[in-house]
């Protein structure tokens, strides 16, 4: 099948954007797979399918797969280049955007700057339907949240905030992200028991109140440039434990996010995240037959 693509990278964080405004491709788990492989495919992050809107009080729909072929609730970096497409192709004029996702209806505005502002509704710390297994453990409170321990192979433990934005996030203070052990603690995570539907681990340095530093082991994918979801995610927590500022500035390896949100007593405010939108190229590919 010849497939039209967008290639699209929002902070490093990158992915193929198909256009099925028109008419589904009917793409198979294994076709995503080959779109987001980076010798045999194009090579992405994950892969961004664009909808018309499947009802009244949306704009759009957008679905997304990550490289491993799985569909997901939320991406907050695919969130920016959805919009930055849509506008791009002319398919709306629109501004605020709104968008259905898996997970829910958000809504995306593109700021004069160029970057993209996405309202990622509010965090869930409701444990099932992150979904996390306590098994039985106590956790340890921080702030007004609170740290879980999960043990690691080798004796290692890793005290994580649990939280969801509409996908599921682990997340790690760390002293400096560089030296944090993404590559051995990631994979553990992302598939640990207590974690039904695996999750994404967040490394968090706080630099200070309203600076981080943040590398993300993504679910589905593995380490990434960024990482939109985690960092709300990362943020939310991080002012939780009582550490963080309500505006901060999110230093990944691709790029600078901004996340906002204002904890009220019931932890339900929206988190709004500021980040860019790039296009990169188009181009076509023959995409095999692959059930
Ligand atoms: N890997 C994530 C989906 C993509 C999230 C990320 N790319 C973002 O910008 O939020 C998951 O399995 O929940």
């Amino acid at each position: 099948m010849r497939v039209h693509f967008t290639k699209m990278q929002g902070a490093g964080n990158d992915f193929v954007v198909l256009d099925e405004t028109r008419g589904r491709l009917g793409l198979s788990a294994a076709q995503y797979r080959f779109l987001a492989d980076r010798h045999f495919g194009v090579g992405a992050d994950q892969i961004l399918s664009v909808r018309p809107a499947p009802s009244d009080g949306v704009d759009f729909e957008y679905v997304i797969h990550n490289a491993d072929g799985g569909e997901v609730e939320h991406c907050g970096n695919g969130a920016r280049c959805f919009v930055r497409f849509v506008r791009d192709k002319g398919l709306t004029d629109l501004n605020p955007v709104r968008v259905k996702v898996k997970h829910g209806e958000i809504s995306l505005s593109l700021n004069e700057d160029g970057r993209v502002t996405v309202d990622m509704g509010a965090p869930i710390f409701d444990l099932t339907r992150v979904p996390f297994d306590a098994a039985g453990q106590a956790p340890t409170p921080m702030g007004n949240f609170e740290r879980w321990t999960l043990p690691l192979t080798g004796g290692d433990v890793a005290p994580v905030a649990v939280l969801s934005m509409g996908n599921p996030h682990a997340v790690l203070l760390v002293d400096n992200v560089d030296t944090a052990p993404v590559s051995t603690w990631g994979p553990q995570i992302e598939r640990h028991v207590q974690f039904p539907a695996r999750v994404n681990a967040g490394f968090l340095q706080v630099v200070d109140r309203t600076n981080v530093r943040l590398r993300v082991y993504e679910r589905g994918v593995g380490e990434t440039l960024a990482c939109g979801t985690g960092a709300c995610a990362a943020v939310v927590a991080g002012i939780r434990l009582g550490l963080l500022d309500e505006r901060v500035d999110v230093e990944t390896r691709g790029g600078r996010l901004t996340i906002a949100w204002r904890d009220n007593a019931a932890h339900d405010a929206p988190v709004f995240m500021t980040g860019p939108a790039t296009s990169v190229f188009e181009g076509d590919i023959d995409v095999p037959e692959l059930a």
